[in-house]
């Protein structure tokens, strides 16, 4: 199983990216600094050598972590102040800064709350422009941030739906349509987390096609194929709908219970098992008689996601072991929680 989710990857690059904005504002406040101190501009350098230090901290602070949204709108709000004082000082040579800040934005937060902050900006920098430029200047900045904001609007939207597509691509096993592994640590350490806080109890039933590969080699790997959807197809149906399933291997299936004990769970195995082993399987030129092997285990107050899915394994193997089309329970459990 990898040890990191696709939920946890995509957040971690996003936080990543978001730090490495706030750096990229705090060395050019410096740089910036530097050059007003240089054309003797005091009042200036020492306004932006402070706004420099506080991004520099927030940076700093959150190096491994994500910045929350309050610091997050304190940049922004801080660089937008800046930018309104150097148009006011420096009239069109102040706007060039509007636009990397409107960029910026679209960065700094997600979906409509980019577009809500990105819109703020605009209507701060267009006012700006009203009040400190010759008016045929003025609108024609106003318009032009306008249309960045509405060109980064879409790019926004397209963007978060793009995302959602690829996470929907990279959770989904598309042979059967139901969730694959990488979605499972997420699912159990939640699972967990309601043990561990709320005494939930909570069940895994680990389940393999007994001697998938002689089915394949006699029929081929298609009417395998047509095996492994059928078979996804009838476990969800035997399950309840807070039952979660996920194909996690080639011919193997995670069921994950929550609220279930292990005679509970036990039980749910059997009616799988007998499902699977008592109706044959149609396949395009031929019917098929499948078993499965399965083992079961609840939840224990020590165990991490990993260790838990390892004693549903070790009972699974136990059911091989014993002769396949049989369920094994993982033994020796003592509720601690
Ligand atoms: N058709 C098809 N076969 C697959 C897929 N993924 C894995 N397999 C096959 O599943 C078979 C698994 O073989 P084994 O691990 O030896 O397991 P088994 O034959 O079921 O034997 P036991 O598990 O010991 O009962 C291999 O032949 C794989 O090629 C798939 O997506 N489609």
């Amino acid at each position: 199983m990898p040890n990191q989710s696709a939920d946890a990857l995509l957040q971690s690059f996003r936080n990543k990216v978001t730090r490495n904005i706030v750096w990229a504002g705090a060395i050019t406040q410096l740089l910036l600094a530097g050059a007003q101190l240089w054309l003797a501009h005091y009042l200036q350098a020492v306004i932006m050598f402070a706004a420099a230090a506080v991004l520099g901290v927030i940076a700093y602070s959150y190096r491994r972590q994500r910045i929350p949204d309050f610091w997050r709108v304190i940049f922004m709000a801080l660089l937008t102040a800046i930018c309104v004082v150097s148009i006011r000082n420096n009239g069109t040579l102040g706007v060039y800064w509007a636009y990397p800040l409107l960029v910026a934005s679209f960065f700094m937060f997600r979906d409509g709350y980019a577009i809500a902050l990105a819109s703020a900006v605009t209507i701060v920098m267009s006012m700006a422009a009203v009040l400190y430029m010759p008016s045929g200047d003025a609108w024609r900045i106003a318009a032009s941030l306008l249309v960045i904001l509405v060109l980064g609007g879409v790019f926004v939207v397209m963007l978060g739906r793009m995302q959602k597509l690829l996470h929907q691509l990279v959770v989904t096993d598309t042979l059967t349509g139901l969730q694959n592994r990488h979605r499972v640590n997420n699912v159990l350490s939640q699972l967990i987390h309601n043990f561990r806080r709320y005494h939930r109890p909570a069940s895994l039933i680990m389940l393999d096609l007994d001697h998938f590969k002689l089915l394949n080699d006699k029929h081929g790997h298609l009417f395998g194929d047509q095996m492994l959807k059928q078979l996804a197809a009838r476990l969800k149906k035997t399950l309840r709908i807070n039952d979660q399933l996920f194909r996690v291997g080639g011919e193997e299936f995670l069921v994950v219970m929550p609220e279930t004990e292990l005679e509970e769970a036990v039980k749910v195995a059997e009616k799988l098992r007998l499902n699977v082993a008592n109706n044959p399987f149609d396949g395009k030129d031929a019917q098929a008689h499948l078993t499965v092997s399965i083992g079961v285990a609840q939840l224990r107050a020590e165990q991490t996601w990993a260790e838990w899915i390892n004693t549903a394994d070790t009972a699974l193997l136990e059911a091989k072991r014993k002769g396949r089309n049989q369920v094994c329970k993982a033994e020796s459990y003592t509720p601690t929680a």
